[in-house]
């Protein structure tokens, strides 16, 4: 099974209601798919958003990238050579992890289709079903009350809280959460680097003062911010995530030589596919640290991945952020990983199992290759 050609679509899903984070506010997914074909009638799905201000990968820049620099070393390589084709897309340029992420996504998929296998089971193996939170974009306080009591309602155990706009706000906003779901899920905050070092040990003692139980804090602070982590880990009981922070393995063998944070945040977007999340979660499981598997505002292609990952590698990943097919209006793909709201399941379709993915949109000049 050797790689033939690689093609791209963009693919649009509306959400339900925008996406707002101290970082952006989104209206629709916009994924770049990239479809790498074979020379004996296989393709491989891979997804990339570009998530500018996290990763600062664009479309164009995603595009280009798979253009000019991984389809032209990838062209005749054969997916039963899984590492070095993975080697050859990690080592074909600096960063760009957004579009490494969705060739490599891609790849496993075909690599699960030459075995005729699910990729969760030639990852390792695990049972079919995961459980994800579901994000409450930050708002006014009275929108992200109803957003909250909407979502345990609909069966969300745990509840990802945005914040970081305005330190006095969010205490408010998370005291008022907190009152209103009464013990009923679990409420994790996610800053996206909207405080500093000093602002979140504050809000964090005065919420634990006042009682309020958070199962975590994400990325309080500013992605560069390695000392003010560490400040803050050192300095709260809640525990303390990495997101924006650690990309990819170095970076977590750093954080956790400084001892700067307590559970690292895998994405595929960040860590340039699945390869570079599998060392990450077998770093982490070396050294006793927990992660969670995250997403981007993405849609299910590229999630799926992130949850046949997530299957295989439980034992480390004891947290699950993959709701970005929940807050999409509806699911285009058809086939593999089943999204119903909280419930996240696996089926043993080969690969990743997508069959057909509904309004996707060629793009001028689509021949990566
Ligand atoms: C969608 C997911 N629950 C999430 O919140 N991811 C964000 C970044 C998403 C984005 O801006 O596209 C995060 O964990 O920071
Ligand atoms: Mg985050």
């Amino acid at each position: 099974m050797k790689i033939s050609d690689i093609q791209f679509g963009m693919l649009r899903v509306p959400l339900k209601t925008p996406f707002k984070t101290a970082l952006r506010t989104v209206e629709q997914v916009e994924d770049i798919v990239v479809m790498v074909r074979t020379d004996d009638g296989h393709v491989g799905y891979g997804s990339a958003p570009a998530t500018a201000v996290i990763t600062g990968d664009t479309h164009g820049s995603i595009m280009d990238a798979v253009r000019h620099y991984i389809s032209p070393r990838l062209i005749g390589q054969d997916i039963a050579n899984l590492n070095r084709v993975t080697h050859l897309v990690q080592g074909a340029m600096e960063k760009n992890s957004s579009a490494k992420a969705a060739v490599e996504i891609a790849v496993y998929d075909l690599w699960g289709q030459l075995y005729g296998a699910p990729l969760y089971k030639l990852l390792g193996g695990g049972d079919p079903v995961v459980t994800t939170d579901i994000t409450i974009s930050v708002d006014y306080i009275d929108k992200m009350v109803a957003d909250s009591i909407d979502a345990v309602e609909r069966g969300f155990e745990s509840l990802k809280i945005k914040v970081g706009k305005d330190i006095g706000v969010d205490i408010e906003r998370t005291r008022a959460i907190h009152a209103a779901v009464e013990g009923r899920a679990l409420l994790r905050l996610d800053a996206n680097q909207g405080w500093t070092a000093k602002q979140a040990v504050y809000a964090l003692q005065t919420l634990e003062d006042a009682g309020v139980k958070l199962e975590l804090v994400e990325q309080p602070v500013k992605a560069y911010d390695l000392e003010g982590l560490r400040y803050v880990t050192e300095r709260v009981h809640t525990p303390v995530m990495a997101d924006e922070s650690v990309f990819g393995p170095m970076e977590v063998i750093e954080l956790i030589r400084m001892r700067a944070a307590d559970i690292v945040n895998i994405k595929l977007m960040k860590t340039g596919g699945i390869s570079n999340a599998v060392r990450i979660a077998d770093i982490c499981g070396m050294h006793g640290i927990e992660c969670m598997i995250g997403c981007m505002l993405e849609s299910s292609i590229g999630v799926a991945a992130a949850v046949h990952l997530a299957v295989a590698k439980a034992d480390v990943i004891t947290k699950v952020d993959l709701d970005g097919p929940s807050l999409c209006q509806y699911d285009p793909v058809t086939g593999g990983v089943i999204f119903n709201e909280s419930e996240i399941t696996v089926t043993d379709a080969p690969g990743l199992g997508i069959r057909e993915i509904r309004g996707l949109v060629a793009v001028a000049d689509d021949k990566a290759a």
